[in-house]
């Protein structure tokens, strides 16, 4: 394997602290290869700048091509452009490569004061290079030429934001470094639709020089090591802190951040010292790889996961917008309105722009690539991309012509999908086009190791794991969500990979199954919270490859099977599996609230957001039980929670409750599921990875991860094990988690982090003054950790 490799394009300070070679720096530091593009020279200092050289724009693209065409580029950053040729001309060169990520830092005045930008250069900045821009880094005054506000608080880096995400970068990054907020600093991360504060303790030191520069680089650097904008700003953030805590006096004015920090400076000593030894260079650090995850086997799982989606979808009836293909046009809108969605099939151009942003969600499919689809895709795309609608590509046949590629590419970059829907072959030749562009060569000669041989030429199919790696690749390097459809169907956001082992080898037998799954995951992603995205695409394809196994096994074959698989689809989703919902569960307990409290104190908390509520009654006696399990039920039913019971199975049939709630040492789960059936949800108590892995095996639908913090509730809970417990249950399996014991709304997003799906508690709902309340602030507590562990990318602990 090569290295990440991450380019520069700046002006040089020969001072050393800022510009390219603090630029260089950085890569070097975080593990990538750095290469440069020199598009000014400066006589600079820790003082000021004394002099500036510019270099002509020939010379400036010269470097740009040289470096490109043989090096190649997994990420690149602009610095000091210092004038509106050479943005041109860097602009002109990188639309050769649409697919390779862009750090704009607007570099304009140096610390000292001193203009590295011709004024008449910023409307070049903002009309050539924010479109192109993946993320945009600009301090305050930065922010304020830009978009020409006055920017004097948070909310006003959050409007500049907005704007300059309106202008065309696909994030903005404001630094709050300027406002005077105290010993805290707050920046602005803003992908055009939410907002990240992203505060860090301002660090007092005068050796600022270079802080842009070497942020920018370092974003830079780890969105070529594979990591999504988010963790990468995160990433470089926490380096540039540690750059700035660690600086050291150089020099008579402002000197450098120290490029060093975090690095084992005694190993570097060594490499030059003769009794030492010389100490081999680390390897990069390879692209962090989090372990797949794998869902359950049976269907039930998957249909709770998707009840939320299916419910929004069928109360919201959102509208999709979808451009196809002429083949399977009708199939697809039947889809749609199988799933409740309220399908648009209108591919005239003059009206693409209106309809996709009147929607909410838009469908591409390249299938029909003549002028009319061609311009009505491409305007639909731009304006669903302006107004945060999510856009689910098809690049149906993208491999077959150079057309296809094309167009596949210009939506790639001038829409910018939340999700592409590829077949294995389709997702193959995405992959393929994307490494010949970055490299320069023409598609058919890339052929580099991995799984790419088996791309090309016949070769025998790849793996799954190989088509989880691609999926996870293309994912990373595009900054959505990637499907990849098959017998198993995968689907990545680049850091988590989930699988979806449903469906039916008869579905390859009807035409426009592909087409008809991204309407499908369309809808899904309409109603999807962001942090939800990953999960509702999945769901998406397990609702429909469920549909279509049952489907498949009513039919006498092919013929009949597109009319069923409509009717198993709007069966599924007509009348859905209770979700289940684990954000919040709550769990009785008389011993706070009275026997007569109980029922109130439920209906507070589901009224306050909890969808799963358990009968936990250690000391009442079975008929008292059974009168508080009937009122609880008829309660639950009315909220559409799930309403399960503590250890007795026989009070869990006796009320029909959903199912029950099993500790090691009640009835084994096997045992359990015998008695109540395959539809009665059954959760487990686990507190170690081969405890959940066990109750996994034996059928357990979810599991209680306990004891996380200390308990009052539970006399025998043992010591408590922290959120450590959390993450090995979590890398051992993929059912839905909650944590238990001692939790509250200050320590419940750390658990949720750490990987649990929800937090099941007593005290901090049933024995608060107001459950209603408790239980609105612990699910938003639950909802910020979930929000967290969704812009981390991935289920849990942090994968570097
Ligand atoms: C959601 C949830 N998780 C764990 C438990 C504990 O169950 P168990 O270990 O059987 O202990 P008791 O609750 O029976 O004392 C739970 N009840 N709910
Ligand atoms: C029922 C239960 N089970 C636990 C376990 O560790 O398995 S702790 C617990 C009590 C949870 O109550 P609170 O939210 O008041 O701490
Ligand atoms: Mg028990």
């Amino acid at each position: 394997m090569g290295y990440p490799r991450a380019l520069t394009i700046a002006g040089s300070d020969s001072g050393g602290g800022a510009g390219i070679q603090a630029d260089i720096k950085t890569f070097q530091m975080l593990g990538t290869y750095g290469t440069s593009v020199v598009t000014a020279l400066t006589a600079q200092d820790t003082t000021g700048v004394h002099e500036v050289v510019e270099l002509s724009p020939a010379f400036v693209m010269r470097q740009l091509e040289a470096v490109l065409s043989d090096i190649g580029a997994d990420a690149a950053k602009t610095g000091m452009l210092a004038s509106s040729a050479i943005i041109e001309a860097v602009a002109r060169t990188l639309e050769t490569r649409p697919e390779l990520p862009l750090v704009v830092d607007p570099v304009m005045v140096a610390k000292s004061g001193d203009s590295l930008l011709d004024p008449g250069a910023v409307e070049a900045l903002r009309t050539r290079l924010l479109p192109r821009a993946t993320v945009v880094t600009p301090n305050v005054p930065e922010a304020q030429v830009l978009t020409g506000l006055a920017v004097r608080d948070v909310a006003g880096m959050q409007e500049a934001a907005r704007q300059l995400v309106a202008m065309g970068a696909r994030w903005a990054l404001v630094k709050g470094g300027h406002l005077d907020t105290g010993d805290e600093v707050v920046d602005v991360l803003f992908d055009g639709r939410h907002f990240e504060l992203l505060r860090h303790p301002r660090i007092r030191t005068v050796h600022t020089h270079g802080t842009g520069c070497t942020l920018s680089a370092a974003i830079t650097a780890f969105i070529a090591r594979g990591f999504h904008v988010d963790q990468a700003v995160r990433r470089a953030q926490r380096y540039m802190q540690s750059a700035l805590e660690q600086a050291r006096e150089l020099g008579h004015g402002r000197g450098p951040t120290n490029h060093w920090a975090g690095a084992d400076l005694e190993a570097i000593r060594r490499l030059g010292s003769t009794s030492g030894g010389v100490v081999p260079v680390p390897e990069p650090a390879p692209t962090p790889q989090p372990p797949p995850e794998t869902w359950p086997i049976g269907a039930r799982p998957w249909l709770w996961r998707a009840a939320p989606f299916v419910q929004r979808i069928r109360a919201e009836r959102p509208t999709i917008h979808a451009i196809t293909n002429l083949v399977t046009i009708q199939r697809v809108a039947s889809a749609a309105l199988a799933v409740g969605a309220a399908p648009i099939m209108a591919d005239a151009p003059q009206e693409a722009e209106t309809l996709a942003a009147a929607s909410r969600g838009l469908v591409l499919n390249i299938g029909t690539p003549d002028d009319l689809h061609l311009e009505a895709m491409l305007r639909a795309a731009q304006a669903a991309s302006r107004a945060g609608i999510p856009i689910v590509l098809d690049p149906v046949g993208v491999g077959a012509t150079t057309l296809r590629q094309q167009l596949v590419l210009r939506l790639i970059t001038t829409a910018r999908p939340s999700a592409i829907k590829a077949n294995l072959a389709e997702g193959m030749a995405l992959w393929e086009l994307l490494r010949a562009r970055e490299t320069g060569q023409p598609a058919v000669e890339v052929r580099q190791a991995g799984v790419e041989p088996a791309l090309l030429g016949g070769a025998p199919r790849p793996s799954l794991e190989q088509i989880r790696d691609v999926a996870a690749c293309l994912a990373r390097r595009l900054e959505c969500l990637v499907a990849i459809t098959g017998p198993v169907d995968v689907v990545s956001d680049g850091a988590r990979t989930l699988e979806v082992h449903h469906g039916h080898p008869l579905m390859g037998d009807i035409t426009g199954s592909g087409c008809m799954v991204t309407a499908v995951v369309a809808a899904f992603l309409a109603v999807a919270r962001p942090y939800e995205r990953l999960d509702a695409a999945a769901a998406a394809l397990a609702v429909f490859a469920i549909a279509g196994q049952r489907a498949a096994g009513a039919v006498a074959g092919p013929g009949t099977l597109p009319a069923v698989l409509l009717d198993e689809l709007d069966a599924l989703t007509r009348q859905p599996a209770r979700a289940f919902d684990p954000r919040l569960y709550v769990i009785t307990d008389s011993r706070r609230t009275g026997v007569a409290g109980v029922v109130p104190a439920v209906e507070a908390a589901l009224r306050g957001g909890s969808r799963v509520v358990q009968l936990r009654e250690k000391t009442l006696p079975t008929p008292a039980l059974l009168e508080l399990g009937h009122a609880l039920r008829d309660v639950t039913r009315q909220y559409g929670a799930v309403f399960l019971v503590n250890d007795r199975i026989d009070v869990a049939k006796a009320v029909q409750a959903d199912g029950v709630h099993l500790g090691t040492g009640d009835m084994p789960v096997e045992r359990a599921r015998a008695i109540l059936g395959p539809e009665s949800i059954i959760g487990a108590s686990v507190e170690s990875a081969a405890e959940a892995a066990a109750a996994a095996r034996a059928g357990a639908d979810y599991l209680g991860v306990g004891p996380v913090y200390a308990t009052m509730s539970k006399e025998d809970a043992g010591a408590a094990r922290g959120i450590e417990l959390v993450r090995q249950v979590r890398k051992a399996t993929h059912l839905p988690i909650v944590a238990i014991s001692g939790i509250d709304e200050s320590n419940a997003p750390p658990a949720i982090e750490a990987g649990a799906d929800g937090v099941a508690v007593i005290a901090a709902v049933m024995g608060a003054p107001d459950p209603e309340a408790a239980a609105r602030r612990l699910l938003a507590a639950v909802e910020r950790g979930l929000a967290r562990r969704g812009l981390d990318g991935h289920r849990g602990g942090d994968a570097s």
